[in-house]
């Protein structure tokens, strides 16, 4: 480590991790003189995947555990991090990425679907760690504040976005369980002194009255004072029963069929009611074929794509038979919403393509409608399974269907406080989530013995069990407290006091706001679809109203609300103030963007936008002049965010298609031309105006030059040389394609 502060970049994936290629040598150019370094941590699924098995690994090929490094990072002061989004991968993912790690040489085991020998079972459990959702909550040692900067909503309300109308007679809607789901079987307590749990599954006494041996779950689960602490389940029989109704109703009202799920975040529960919904669907197929599936192992929990991909292995009579049957199946249910409808990908193929925080936005952005099999837009009935949070779109829905779709130019703004911090609440479940593995009793006991939750599941029932440390929820009312008072804005608490979770937080709520001068502010606190409704009222009349909200919320409306607001939750400030100190920087509030980079090897047209990126550099400057009263990286924090305002006023974003502009490099090009001379133009530093005063120039006299370098490369294929882990030369190469660009910055 360098002597100067450092601010920590991280390698991803995906579109964010092809922009890195172009925009940290600006950055890194920019940032060597000013007394900071800039530093590339690798944290990618592929790096991740490396470092779970480094000890297994040759000398050349050993990878160090960057996320863990950070993770310890982030507990310190000094901690300064920009996280961009990384891919959390499902098993299709996963195995992709094995595959093409093991092609470029590096040995590592297959994914054993179901290890049987020791080195089976120890490769399953270190590629556990990997799966899914599996940094942020490393990451996240604070809460979260995510909003649109004033800049950002300025620009959409001078230039909206396309937004379908809404009709009144839109058969779009939500379709909930509302019973004998994770929401109505919540129980929930606060322990008052720290302790340990387990929890333990007791079997249902058999006919003969024998009782089978108790089974240990999970032990040693170590509760905080006044953590709290929730169980609950899902039955799977009702589940099934669930979605058998909602395709029929599907199909009798002939919309779309979509699930809307999030088996990334969700990595446990989430893809057994995948599996569940496929398995329903193609009922009629599994009855038929039962023993050929079963013998080629096809694990539905990755999706109806799992099955098509071990078909392959048929001798070709019996596949043709079976695709013959899938094809039955599809005539007689209902559409089924697509992912492509090119390539006749489905919503049920991959478990992680259609996720739930991005998937319904999207489509309530557009009219309420998903593609159909022809490629056009057809009303939907959107299957969420569980009801705790399903009401939120539900009331979105008919809003829309009563006063039409929103306007950007008019229309408000929704900030919103997460409370996230130390793996907080459903999204710290997935290491507590059990499948019930016969009739019996789920139960958690504490140190002393004592039942905190009991529950009655039958087999296959999903139990789940979730922490929320009480630290956490102080530092989540006082962001809030501190939000409402800076930003003038009412905030709604989205809590529901008849969810035993929430009436919990509740308490907690109503004991710090007191701690807090809270004098002129205005503070609710109401039930979720009942705070949507209010929040959507005052969106409309063009008034802001925070919301503040536990995680999965915070995961939700920091999509919906940008994506209606702002055309992308890409644009998004996304602040993490770490409880210890430091500053997480996460770069908007979406995903990784998995269409961009296949546009960008077909036609070398990169679409993704960094603002998320810029404006948390300048955040992570700021932050850095701030803590450390580093003046230069003030003037940084200055000077970017004055470039970023004349990035957005002179509309510099990449455009959507070849042909039609520069793209994501050429947008960084104009990000440096206005930081150029904005630093150029500033007095507080005498040696950063006198560096770059000629850089300015000189990037103002190559403008034509560079943007004709930035588009002569556009329209072919071009070849990065791998998808999880790119070629860093072949990739480099190929995201500065500007010789011009490229020696300025050289001559910093
Ligand atoms: N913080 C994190 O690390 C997060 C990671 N993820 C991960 O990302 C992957 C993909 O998730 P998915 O839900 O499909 O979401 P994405 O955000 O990747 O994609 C949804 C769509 O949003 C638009 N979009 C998102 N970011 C940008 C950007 N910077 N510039 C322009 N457009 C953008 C694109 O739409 P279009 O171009 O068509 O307009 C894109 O196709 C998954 O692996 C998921 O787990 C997801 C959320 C957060
Ligand atoms: O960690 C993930 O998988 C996604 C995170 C996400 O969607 C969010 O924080 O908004
Ligand atoms: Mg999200």
């Amino acid at each position: 480590m360098s002597a100067n502060p450092t601010i920590i970049y991280t390698k991803t994936d995906e579109a964010p991790a092809l922009a890195t290629y172009s925009l940290l040598p600006i950055v890194q150019a920019f940032t060597k003189h000013a007394g900071l370094a800039v530093e590339t941590r690798d944290i990618s699924l592929a790096g991740r995947i490396l470092a779970a098995f480094s000890d297994l690994l040759p000398a050349n090929q050993k990878t160090a555990d960057a996320l863990a490094e950070l993770g310890a990072l982030t507990q310190k002061p000094e901690a300064n991090i920009i996280k961009l989004p990384n891919i959390s991968a499902s098993i299709p993912q996963l195995k992709a990425a094995i595959a093409e790690l093991q092609a470029k040489g590096y040995a590592l085991p297959d994914f054993p679907e179901t290890p049987t020998t020791a080195a089976e079972k120890d490769a399953k459990a270190r590629y556990a760690k990997v799966l899914g959702s599996a940094v942020n909550p490393v990451l996240r040692e604070g809460n979260s504040d995510r909003r649109a900067p004033k800049a950002v909503k300025a620009y959409a309300r001078a230039h909206p976005h396309s937004m379908g109308a809404w009709s009144p007679t839109s058969k779009t809607s939500v379709a909930t369980m509302g019973h004998d789901d994770f929401y109505s079987n919540e129980k929930s307590v606060t322990v008052p002194a720290a302790t340990t749990a387990r929890i333990e599954f007791v079997p249902q006494p058999g006919p003969d009255g024998q009782q089978e041996a108790t089974v240990v779950l999970k032990d040693k689960i170590a509760l905080q004072a006044g953590e709290i602490f929730d169980a609950t389940f899902m039955n799977r029989k009702a589940l099934g029963a669930f979605f058998a109704q909602q395709i029929m109703k599907a199909k009798k009202d002939d919309v779309l069929f979509s699930l809307h799920l999030k088996a990334t975040m969700m990595k446990v529960s989430d893809p057994i009611m995948f599996g569940l919904c496929v398995r329903v669907f193609f009922k009629d197929l599994f009855t038929k074929h039962t023993a050929v599936l079963a013998s080629l192992g096809v694990d539905l929990n990755n999706g109806f794509g799992d099955l098509l991909g071990k078909i392959e292995k048929l001798p070709s009579d019996q596949k043709s038979a079976i695709e013959a049957d899938i094809k039955a199946v599809f005539a007689a249910r209902p559409a089924v919403a697509m992912v492509n409808s090119d390539k006749g990908i489905t919503n049920l193929h991959i478990p992680s393509d259609v996720i739930v925080d991005a998937s319904m936005p999207a489509m309530i952005r557009t009219s309420g409608q998903m593609w159909n099999a022809a490629g056009k837009g057809q009303d939907t009935l959107c299957v969420i399974p569980d009801s705790s949070y399903a009401g939120v779109y539900a009331t979105v829905i008919d809003f829309c269907k009563k006063h039409g779709a929103f306007d950007p130019k008019t229309m408000g703004t929704v900030p919103n406080v997460g409370l996230m911090a130390q793996a907080a609440e459903e999204y710290g479940s997935h290491n507590k989530t059990f499948q019930a593995p016969a009739n019996g009793t789920i139960q958690v006991v504490d140190a002393t013995g004592k039942v905190l939750t009991e529950h009655a599941v039958e087999t296959g029932d999903i139990w789940r069990a979730c922490q929320t440390k009480d630290a956490p929820v102080q530092d989540w009312v006082k962001l809030a407290v501190n939000r409402a008072r800076l930003s003038g804005m009412p905030a709604i608490f989205w809590l529901d006091e008849k969810r035993p979770h929430d009436a919990q937080i509740i308490a907690k709520v109503k004991t710090y706001l007191a701690q807090h001068d809270t004098a002129g502010l205005d503070l609710k606190i109401l039930a979720p679809a009942a705070a949507c409704l209010a929040t959507l009222e005052r969106l409309k009349a063009g008034q802001d109203t925070i919301s503040v909200t536990g995680n999965v919320l915070r995961d939700y409306l920091t999509d919906l609300f940008p994506i209606l607001e702002v055309g992308t939750s890409a644009k998004m400030l996304s602040i993490v103030p770490l409880m210890n100190g430091g500053g997480l920087f996460e770069t908007g509030a979406g995903g990784s963007a998995p269409k961009h980079v296949q546009q960008f090897t077909e036609e070398n047209f990169l679409r993704w936008d960094s603002l998320g990126e810029f404006f948390a550099l300048a955040a992570s400057f700021e932050h850095l002049g701030i803590t450390q009263n580093h003046a230069k990286a003030k003037v940084l924090a200055e000077t970017l965010d004055e470039a970023n305002g004349k990035f957005l006023e002179n509309d510099k974003s990449p455009a959507r298609k070849v042909g039609a502009g520069i793209d994501n490099r050429g947008s960084h090009f104009y990000l440096a031309l206005y930081w150029a001379h904005a630093l150029a133009a500033q007095n507080t530093d005498a040696d950063l105006k006198a560096r770059f005063a000629p850089i300015a120039e000189k990037l103002t006299a190559a403008e034509k030059q560079i943007v004709a370098e930035m588009i002569a490369v556009q329209g072919q294929p071009t070849d990065i040389g791998g998808y999880y882990q790119p070629d860093d030369e072949k990739a480099s190469a190929a995201l500065r394609p500007s010789k011009t660009l490229n020696d300025i910055l050289a001559t910093v």
